[in-house]
């Protein structure tokens, strides 16, 4: 019981979020819009069952029914939006014109309950089609639209006699099984982007130490260049190495290296801002990129980190003690030195300084940090 509150609450959650519905609208932008394209040509072949039904009255209705085809105009629009507020106010405006219009045809047909009663069936499928790529409430408010809107238009007499009973005994039951349908696609929905977020969780996070892995690292460092290229914020990068790993991993065995490892990215994400993102470059090589950080801000956390680390006994499985240490090298992002490059080769040039600046501090002997030049 408690789980499925849960997963009711994050239903809840996910249809309100933005990031979540751009995502899913995105996934589902390609449907949305053939859909609509689709209720345009569904639209105009109506007319096929108008003649079926009133040959008399059909012929006047041929042009009401091609006007069908303005929906084109929405289904295009679309498909080339990427905004899901933008997406769905159109689908929405699209749906009330387009129901609007039916309305109109009901009127204008002389047995107007067959195709009434179609019609109040046709709708709601197509609010729910046209919806797949909304949320939750939206696809609710279309259902809204088109089950009580034949009735508001009844009501100021617009519509003669109005066969309320009957179109309400069709209405309503369609559209609360549909607004289930669409609790069961919210539900579907949020299982897939449990699936998609685990994936990707997976796939951007290092095994051992579950800090960001290189390939994430490197897209995140290209998101802060290009930011700095149009802000020029100070950005610093820190890239850390275990000292003599090799020989830990020698002499105590390797699951005692993977422990110093951890312990590595423990200290870094512990003293590191949330902002700051962390990461393992591979084997005992680590990297934190500070944004609106300037270089001398860095070097405080490089100085607490190596100190930690210092003063951190680690103990092998054999129960003894031992000390280890790291060396760590920092490189700032500088607008006039590197005019001119674009985010990818800015970011790797950082990693290039940042690297140089390591293994200087490798070099006078370790244990040490060193500045980029
Ligand atoms: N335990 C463990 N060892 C790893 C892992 N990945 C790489 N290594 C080892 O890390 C060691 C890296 O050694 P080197 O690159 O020679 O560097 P180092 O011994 O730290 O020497 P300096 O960097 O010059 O101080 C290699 O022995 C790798 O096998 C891992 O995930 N776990």
């Amino acid at each position: 019981m408690g789980r499925q509150m849960n997963a009711c609450r994050e239903v809840l959650r996910l249809n309100v979020d933005g990031t979540y519905l751009g995502r899913k609208f995105l996934a589902y932008r390609s449907q949305t819009s053939l859909l609509i394209a689709l209720t345009a040509l569904l639209g105009a072949g109506e007319w096929v069952l108008d003649y079926m039904n009133d040959p008399a009255t059909a012929g006047n209705l041929v042009w009401l029914r091609l006007a069908f085809v303005w929906m084109l105009i929405p289904a295009w629009g679309v498909w080339l939006t990427s905004n899901h507020t933008l997406a769905a106010l159109i689908a929405l405006f699209a749906l009330a014109l387009a129901q609007f219009h039916d309305i109109a045809i009901l009127k204008t047909q002389s047995g107007g309950l067959t195709p009434a009663i179609m019609s109040s069936i046709f709708y709601p499928m197509v609010a729910v089609l046209l919806c797949l790529g909304f949320s939750l409430f939206v696809n609710w408010m279309a259902l809204a639209l088109v089950s009580i809107s034949p009735f508001l238009l009844a009501k100021t007499g617009w519509l003669g006699n109005f066969p309320y009973q009957l179109y309400g005994m069709v209405i309503w039951p369609t559209s609360i099984f549909l607004a289930l349908i669409c609790v069961a696609f919210a539900f579907g929905d949020r299982r897939r982007h449990l699936l998609e977020k685990a994936l990707e969780d997976a796939s951007n996070t290092d095994p051992l130490t579950g800090v960001a892995n290189r390939r994430h690292f490197q897209l995140l460092l290209q998101r802060e260049t290009s930011r700095f290229l149009r802000t020029s914020h100070p950005c610093t990068l820190l890239m850390l190495d275990i000292d003599h790993f090799k020989r830990i991993n020698d002499t105590f065995g390797h699951p005692t290296g993977d422990r110093a490892i951890q312990a590595l990215a423990n200290i870094c994400c512990k003293m590191s801002r949330d902002v700051d993102i962390v990461a393992r470059l591979g084997g005992e090589e680590f990297a934190i990129l500070m944004p609106e950080t300037v270089l001398e801000r860095s070097a405080h956390l490089a100085e607490r980190i190596r100190l930690q680390v210092q003063e951190l006994k680690m103990r092998c499985n054999s129960g003894s003690e031992f000390q280890w240490t790291v060396s760590i090298g920092i490189a700032s992002l500088q607008l006039p030195a590197q005019a001119g490059k674009d985010a990818a080769g800015l970011g790797e040039q950082l990693m290039t300084r940042a690297d140089a600046a390591l293994y200087d501090a490798k070099n006078a002997g370790r244990n040490l940090t060193r500045f980029a030049t």
